[in-house]
């Protein structure tokens, strides 16, 4: 095995579906068949005008610009054959999983503060079956995409991706989505802490909060978790491999 400085190299084989991701700090050279993209909660709620996160009074005004980002790197990973999995952001219509007042979860959540502030909401923000909860229509997973749900803001906590993840031989993550500084960044975190190599497609991710919400992410992110990459670099990388 040869070392390149700059790249970060864990002895992954020579061959047609290995490329070197450009990424800060680092260069990655992975290979197509052990990364997914993992898309965190592109739904309703957090993107479009009218969901919860609207309704509850932060600004969505850039969140419609990823969309489109997103949809371009789901295609470039479904033609290379890298798994595609969507995470949606919830919990069952009773509210039973969102925690009682026993649970930070039940103080912290905006959508159950703001559901407590306006009553008339109740049953409608985040809930599985809901507008709210769904995928925008712009990302409706393809055939052999997988769909997760979780119920607090890091998605390997209480859900099937651990799992589904390495059933497939899955060591690197592509991280797009929203919100870059809540579910992304601790998914992410608890990744670093379960072995996995999170990459993070800066402008295919959205904050929530002011501006420089995002650029403390994406400097936690490239100083102490994980990999720093653009939509640009991915497709250009990954767009030059064929299916399996
Ligand atoms: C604040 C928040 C963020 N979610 C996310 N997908 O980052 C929430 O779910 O309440």
């Amino acid at each position: 095995m040869s070392v390149e400085p700059g790249i970060v190299d864990r002895g992954v084989a020579d061959g047609p579906r290995t490329v070197t991701l450009p990424a800060r700090p680092e260069g990655l050279r992975i290979s197509a068949d052990d990364t997914a993209v993992v898309v965190i909660d592109m739904q309703n709620a957090y993107a479009t005008e009218g969901g919860y996160v609207d309704l509850a009074g932060f600004d969505i005004a850039g969140a419609a610009g990823v969309i489109g980002k997103i949809g371009t790197v789901l295609d470039t990973a479904r033609a290379a054959g890298v798994p595609v999995i969507f995470l949606q952001n919830g919990w069952d219509a009773d509210y039973v999983e969102a925690g009682t007042p026993q649970s930070p979860n039940y103080h912290k959540s905006n959508a159950l503060k703001t559901m407590r502030a306006q009553p008339e909401l109740k049953g409608k923000l985040l809930a599985r079956g809901g507008w709210d909860y769904e995928l925008v229509d712009a990302l409706t997973p393809k055939p052999g995409d997988i769909r997760v749900h979780k119920t607090r803001y890091s998605a390997f906590f209480n859900s099937q991706l651990d799992s589904i993840l390495r059933s497939r031989g899955i060591r690197n993550i592509v991280f797009v989505g929203i919100a870059t500084n809540v579910c992304v960044e601790s998914t992410l975190r608890d990744g670093f802490h379960l072995e996995y190599f999170g990459i993070m497609l800066e402008d295919a991710t959205h904050h929530l909060g002011p501006p420089m919400m995002q650029e403390a992410t994406v400097y936690n992110v490239e100083k102490f978790f994980g990999w720093v990459s653009t939509v640009a670099d991915f497709c250009g990388t990954f767009g030059q491999i064929e299916k399996a």
